[in-house]
This record gives C-alpha cells, sequence and structure tokens, in this order.
C-alpha cells in the first residue's frame, strides 16, 4: 500500500515556553486508509489534525502529504492545498447557517477550480453531483435540499458537512469527533454511509473520536500518548494498534 501522508521527525510547540510539544518521529497513512485517531484531552488531537489540514506548520521535520512537503510550502500554498485535497468535517460542523443545504455542499468547489473539475466528472452540473452525494446520505428529499441549515437537526447537519467534505472527491477527508452529539444508532449508521462514499471516492479518512467503541470499524488506532517530562515539557509521541 502506498502511503499518502508520511511524517518524519516532526516537531511542533505552540509557543516556546508551551508546556506541550509534538515529536513524531514516525508516522504514516496509507492510500484508501480509514484510521483512528484517539487520545485524551489535550493530547494534541486537534493540533495534529491543524498540522495535516496545514492550518498551522510544524517547527522542524517533514510532513509530506500526496508526495509534497507541506513544511516547505508558504500559508497561501497550504491553504490552496488544502481546499484542493482535503475535505474537513468539523466537530461544530461549520456550516454556514443562512446558506441552504444545497449551497453549503457547493461551497467546496468555490475554492478549487481542481474539485469542481473532479465533481463535473461524475455529475453534468455541480448541483446534480451535490444532490448525488445528499441522495447517499439520506438527505435528498427536496424539502430538505432548500431549507437554511439552521432549521435542520443535528443528524441532518452532520451529513450536510460530510457531503461538503466529500464534494469533489478530494484524497483526503479529516473528520474531528464529528459523532459526538449523536446516539448510538444514528453514531453507526451515519459511520456506515461514510465509509461507503470514502470508498466510491477513493479518499483515505482520517476520524478523530473519544468514543473508544467506534474503533473496531476502522482499519487501524492511532493513540496520542502525552507523556510528563521532567523539564516541565510534556512531550506527545504516538502509538499505533492493528495492521499497517
Ligand atoms: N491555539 C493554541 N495556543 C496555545 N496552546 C494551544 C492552542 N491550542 C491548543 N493548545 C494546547 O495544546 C495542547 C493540545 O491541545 P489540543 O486541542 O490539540 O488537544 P486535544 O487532544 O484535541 O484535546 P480535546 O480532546 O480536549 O479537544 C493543550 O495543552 C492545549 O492547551
Amino acid at each position: 500500500m502506498s502511503d499518502i501522508i508520511d511524517i518524519c521527525d516532526l516537531k511542533f510547540a505552540w509557543h516556546e515556553q508551551a508546556d506541550f510539544e509534538f515529536n513524531i518521529e514516525k508516522f504514516t497513512v496509507h492510500k484508501g486508509e480509514k484510521l483512528f485517531l484517539r487520545g485524551p484531552s489535550g493530547s494534541g488531537k486537534t493540533t495534529l489534525l491543524s498540522l495535516l489540514c496545514g492550518v498551522i506548520s510544524a517547527d522542524s521535520g517533514e510532513l509530506t502529504m500526496l508526495g509534497k512537503n507541506l513544511t516547505q510550502m508558504s500559508p497561501t500554498k497550504r491553504d490552496q492545498f488544502r481546499a484542493d485535497h482535503i475535505g474537513v468535517i468539523f466537530q461544530m460542523f461549520n456550516l454556514i447557517p443562512y446558506l441552504t443545504t444545497i449551497e453549503n455542499v457547493l461551497l467546496s468547489c468555490n475554492f478549487s477550480p481542481l474539485r469542481k473539475s473532479r465533481a463535473l466528472k461524475n455529475s453534468q452540473t455541480l448541483e446534480a453531483e451535490a444532490l448525488r452525494l445528499l441522495s447517499h446520505l439520506d438527505m435528498g428529499d427536496e424539502n430538505l435540499l432548500h431549507k437554511p441549515v439552521n432549521e435542520l437537526s443535528i443528524g441532518q447537519q452532520q451529513r450536510v458537512a460530510a457531503a461538503r467534505a466529500l464534494m469533489g472527491a478530494p484524497e483526503i477527508i479529516i473528520a474531528d469527533e464529528p459523532t459526538s452529539s449523536l446516539d448510538a444508532d444514528r453514531c453507526h449508521s451515519f459511520l456506515e454511509l461514510l465509509f461507503k462514499e470514502c470508498k466510491i471516492a477513493g479518499s483515505t479518512l482520517i476520524f478523530v473520536s473519544h468514543d473508544t467503541r467506534l474503533k473496531e470499524d476502522f482499519d487501524r488506532t492511532v493513540t496520542l500518548n502525552r507523556a510528563v517530562l521532567k523539564n516541565q515539557k510534556d512531550i506527545v509521541t504516538i502509538s499505533t494498534e492493528g495492521a499497517m
């Protein structure tokens, strides 16, 4: 299996005096993998996702995605890289409340001609592709499509956020605790839909959750460990369960 993400000797601290430092010797994610990322509160899950999304940059080391070293890119190039190659599902979904379901899904293509052209390979128009994805996620009902998203239930908003992330078939989907506000049944059915769509799009999934019951459904579990060291800094390392 080829690697889609490769981290080598990466170091990151929020600032010089911070009591928290990332120190990742080696971390790889394979193409098409479904990865479950866990760790106690404060262990750095969101920080790692921010590094992967290029919102922040490592202090040293290498973070290579799709063969490109993000640590050598300018912030503007990283923003474009994220728009082209990464679909993000946020914990609070980050939908635009006054826009409709379909308008929110179309947003993904606004900043990426690449994703726009990929979406148009699947369907004749962007609207048709958004509708196709929303239908697969059980959100194709005409009444729901044209409703402002702040009038949708949490479960419905979550599926709109998933459709937005999947629009234009990005190579990587990053999901930051998207199921935290769902009951067990709805959580399971959401995961099934997400897995199915990632498979169709050929996307690699990195999924953060505190709910370790979900990990059985994933190819591999990665745990962030925060170790308190004598020099007052906590160093975060990574350990893995499951086949590499
Ligand atoms: N913007 C920031 N500036 C300074 N320190 C930060 C910032 N964001 C996070 N931290 C610190 O980095 C460490 C890791 O935080 P992070 O949010 O990545 O953990 P987490 O595992 O996602 O936690 P949780 O599960 O509670 O969301 C914490 O010590 C936190 O205080």
